[in-house]
């Protein structure tokens, strides 16, 4: 499998850059830099035990969970099928790369579970040293409407779990997953989140409601903060994902997966931005001559800051 290795266009980029496949789109690995010293900061995280082998997902790294999220919709397929495909590079620049998937490059399984033909694209940019932007545009070119939820489901990097922590969803309504092994999967929708921060000391796997616009990791271990943000300065044109799902494994889920070593969860949490509650609705094509068909649009942005 290829990587492609994507470097910052700005001066104060230093040794920022980011590791992309064509399965998944994926995006591995990114490193951040600081006042564009050469000495990188990484920042999302990858199993050394990730299986690089399609149709496998790759473990860790940015999968993109499409047209479903988790179970949320009518497919048996956890997190949907773009994490699964081989997808193209239509275009390449400094800084900067496009990955498209359409309903040609799926098989007939995959064609089951969308309506008809949309385009799916996928842009990783490093903007400068400390941010990163993934945008997503999913085209429906098919004569019903597509409709489906779905995450940016990011992995970063944290120096100690046991020392990390996510602010910016305290008074927010959630759904809380049963930790691995429970009689039911069932998750329980809790009111109210009144902690201030969510700390980690056992599994955890979280899908909070509107979120504000940055949610954000403190990496004690490393006195880093890692901003998750959902809407861009001068990108107001593009929609929110309003959820945010917050997970980390811990000991017995990492156990039972085969591509995540037994004690990588100490060394990454996961914070997606997602839309897992309301179904995102893109309309039918039409039939009107010329008119190729409605496009969704959104983004988010990660920023690395030194505590
Ligand atoms: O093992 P997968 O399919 O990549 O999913 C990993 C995790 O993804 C998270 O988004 C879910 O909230 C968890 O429930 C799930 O375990």
């Amino acid at each position: 499998m290829q990587a492609r290795v994507i470097s910052s266009s700005s001066s104060s980029g230093g040794g920022a850059c980011a590791t992309t496949y064509e399965h998944g789109a994926h995006l591995t690995g990114w490193k951040a830099s600081f006042d564009g010293d050469k000495d990188a900061v990484d920042v999302i995280f990858t199993s050394g035990s990730a299986i690089f082998k399609p149709p496998k997902a790759i473990r860790g790294g940015i999968p993109v969970c499409w047209p479903q999220f988790a179970n949320y919709g009518p497919l048996e397929l956890q997190h949907g099928f773009a994490r699964n495909c081989a997808w193209k590079v239509t275009d390449e620049k400094e800084g900067s790369i496009e990955y498209t998937l359409t309903y040609d490059d799926i098989d007939d399984e995959q064609k089951a579970m969308v309506p008809g033909p949309f385009t799916l694209k996928i842009r990783h940019v490093v903007v400068d040293g400390t941010r990163m932007r993934t945008y997503m545009s999913v085209t429906n070119e098919s004569e019903k409407e597509l409709e489906f939820t779905t995450a940016l489901h990011t992995y970063f990097v944290v120096g100690d779990i046991t020392k990390t922590s996510v602010s910016g969803c305290k008074g927010l309504s959630y759904l809380d997953a049963p930790p691995h092994g429970s009689a039911s999967s069932d998750r329980v929708l809790v009111d109210e989140d009144k902690d201030e921060k969510i700390t980690f000391a056992g599994e955890l796997d979280r899908i909070y409601f509107n979120t504000p616009n940055e949610v954000v990791i403190h990496d004690d271990a490393r006195s880093l903060e890692i901003v998750v943000r959902k809407s861009i300065k001068g990108e107001e044109h593009l929609s929110e994902l309003p959820d945010a799902v917050v997970w980390n494994p811990w000991i017995d889920k990492s156990k039972a997966t085969g591509d995540l070593g037994d004690d990588e969860y100490k060394g990454f949490v996961c914070v997606e931005t997602a839309s897992v509650k309301n179904k995102i609705k893109v309309p039918a094509r039409g039939g009107w001559h010329g008119h190729g068909g409605w496009t969704w649009s959104t983004a988010h942005e990660i920023e690395v800051r030194k505590k």
